[in-house]
């Protein structure tokens, strides 16, 4: 029996521009008012989770930058599992390494974030892997395909998933989890279900259960409405 569904949010509840997809919120909201517990979990900071969370109608509980934060309920202690510090020390190398190449890496939300670094997509990011394991830094790299990531190695969404199972008194197994990009596969991993959207890449697909028809935001409704078919049958 799922009793919780974990859905990552850019890519999977959006379309590819980061528009919502208002079929989704009414997906989400028809679980949330049959008391299934629906955590967003994303790359993104807690104060746009939070926002999120408000407007979308869940109770708070999120996953954040990764699983570098996670909280249960508004209401909820903050659990910082990630090394911000590490994240920004290895951040400054692919800085150096990059304007030496003319490249200015951009970032993200940099003020609003506990663990994480997120910056513009303008690299290759399997030259800033290349770039990290030559400096032998503890952090990897996460392309999210609307944003890159540094984030401590054993920090994922699928470990937050299950430090947040425990805090709810459930079982991973109990949890679906639905996502669309490599930041997804370890809690696609974890989850008793793990669902890939279509436009998912290969190695995420392959961490799935199941993989749905359609892309984005129209294969996430497909994924409730499969595993959750006694809510949807009118
Ligand atoms: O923050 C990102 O880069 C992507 O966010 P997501 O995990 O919700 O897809
Ligand atoms: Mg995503």
């Amino acid at each position: 029996m799922l009793k919780a569904l974990v859905t990552d949010v850019d890519g999977t509840i959006t379309d590819r521009r980061r528009r919502i997809n208002t079929a989704a919120v009414e997906a989400v909201r028809t679980l949330v008012d049959a008391g299934i517990a629906v955590v967003l979990a994303s790359g993104n900071t807690v104060c746009f989770m939070d926002g999120l969370c408000k407007m979308v109608g869940t109770d708070g509980t999120i996953i954040g930058e990764n699983g570098g934060v996670y909280r249960r309920e508004f209401s909820g202690t903050l659990r910082i599992p990630g090394d911000k510090k590490a994240c920004l020390a290895a951040f400054e190398v692919l800085k150096d390494y990059f304007t030496e190449k003319g490249v200015e890496l951009e970032l993200y939300s940099a003020q609003y974030r506990f663990a994480d670094v997120a910056f513009a997509r303008n690299i290759d990011p399997d030259e800033a892997r290349a770039v990290i394991r030559d400096h032998d830094l503890p952090v990897r790299v996460l392309d999210t395909g609307f944003a890159i990531h540094l984030q401590t190695p054993g920090v994922s969404k699928g470990t937050a998933l299950v430090e947040l199972a425990r805090e709810m008194g459930l079982a991973p197994s109990e949890m679906m989890a639905v996502g669309d990009s490599e930041n997804d596969t370890e809690m696609l991993e974890a989850a008793g279900i793990g669902v890939a959207v279509r436009n998912a890449p290969a190695r995420t697909r392959s961490a799935a259960d199941w993989v749905s028809e359609g892309s984005y935001g129209d294969g996430f409704v497909e994924a409730v409405k499969k595993y959750y078919p006694y809510l949807f049958s009118r």
